[in-house]
C-alpha cells in the first residue's frame, strides 16, 4: 500500500533515490552503506545490500520553502532497500539527534510512513540504562513522533517490501552517533523470525523493557491522521513550530508516550 506524500515526490529502487515532479526541489540523495553502518548492527560482518538507505533531506514544493526557512525546518525523505542484514531486518543505524546551535536544544523528529511497513524504534538515553524503549509498528499514513535527546532507528518491517518515509527535522540538525556505537548499536535488535519480527536485547545495556505499540494519534500537537503531514504544514505553516523550537512542547516531552 502506497500514501500520498501530498507533494510530487516517487521514491526510485534501482538505485535507491527518489524523482521529484516540476517545481519540486530536493537533493542527490545521500546514501548509507553497509560498511558504513556495520558497527551498529547485531552481526557487524553480516552479508546485505552494498546501499542500505538513501537519505533526501530538504525537499518540498519551491512555493514552501521561503516558510521552512522562516521556521528552520526541513522535511526531509528516506527510501530503505528490502531484506536482511544477516538476522536483523533492513535498518538505519541510530542516532540521537545532537543539539542544534538554533534552539540550544536536541530537537525531535516527525515521520509519515509512505510505502512499506516499519518499526520506528526508540529509547530514552542510549548510556548504560535506556530508560523506557518503544517499538511503533507504522504503515502507509501513520504519524510517529521521536522527542528530543532519545535515540532512535528505523526498522524494515515487511522486507519483502521498500521502506519510505518523509519527516520533519529541524534545519541545523546533526547526527550524534558516539553513545550508540559505544554500545554496539540500539538496546533492542530486531530479528527476522519468518513472517514476524521478534526483538531482542542487546547485552552492552542494563535490562530494560520493550513495548511494542501500534501509533496513536496527536491530538496534543494538532496534528490529525489521514492528511500528508507536508500538507498539514502547507495548510497551517506554524504547526510544525515544535520541531525547530522543541521548548514550545517542554511539558509534552515529559512522560512521553509515542
Ligand atoms: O544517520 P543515520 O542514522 O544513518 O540516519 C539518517 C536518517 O535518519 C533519520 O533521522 C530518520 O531516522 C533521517 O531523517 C535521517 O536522514
Amino acid at each position: 500500500m502506497k500514501f500520498n506524500p501530498g507533494f510530487d515526490i516517487q521514491p526510485t529502487y534501482e538505485p535507491l533515490g527518489f524523482q521529484y515532479g516540476q517545481n519540486v526541489f530536493g537533493p542527490e540523495v545521500e546514501n548509507r552503506s553497509l560498511d558504513a553502518i556495520r558497527k551498529n548492527l547485531m552481526e557487524p560482518t553480516c552479508d546485505g545490500p552494498a546501499v542500505v538507505y538513501s537519505i533526501a533531506m530538504d525537499v518540498g514544493n519551491d512555493d514552501d520553502k521561503q516558510n521552512m526557512i522562516e521556521r528552520n525546518l526541513l522535511y526531509g525523505a528516506v527510501t530503505y532497500a528490502k531484506g536482511t542484514l544477516g538476522k536483523e531486518p533492513i535498518r538505519s543505524q541510530g542516532h540521537i539527534h545532537a543539539v542544534s546551535p538554533s534552539c540550544g536544544m536536541s530537537t525531535c523528529e516527525v515521520y509519515e510512513i509512505w510505502s512499506g511497513a516499519a518499526y520506528i524504534y526508540m529509547q530514552e538515553t542510549a548510556q548504560d540504562h535506556p530508560g523506557r524503549c518503544f517499538a511503533v509498528y507504522a504503515k502507509p499514513g501513520d504519524i510517529v513522533i521521536v522527542p528530543p535527546g532519545w535515540a532512535h532507528a528505523t526498522i524494515v518491517a515487511d522486507i519483502t517490501q521498500n521502506l519510505t518515509f518523509g519527516a520533519w527535522c529541524v534545519r541545523d540538525y546533526g547526527f550524534d552517533y558516539d553513545e550508540v556505537r559505544a554500545h554496539k548499536g540500539v538496546a533492542w535488535f530486531p530479528i527476522v523470525n519468518e513472517n514476524r519480527i521478534d526483538f531482542i536485547a542487546n547485552q552492552f545495556y542494563q535490562k530494560s523493557q520493550l513495548i511494542v505499540k501500534e501509533p496513536r494519534i496527536y491530538e496534543e500537537f494538532g496534528i490529525r491522521k489521514g492528511i500528508p503531514i507536508y500538507q498539514q504544514f502547507v495548510e497551517n505553516p506554524d504547526l510544525f513550530l515544535f520541531v525547530s523550537q522543541p521548548q514550545l512542547a517542554k511539558e509534552k516531552w515529559e512522560n512521553f508516550i509515542p
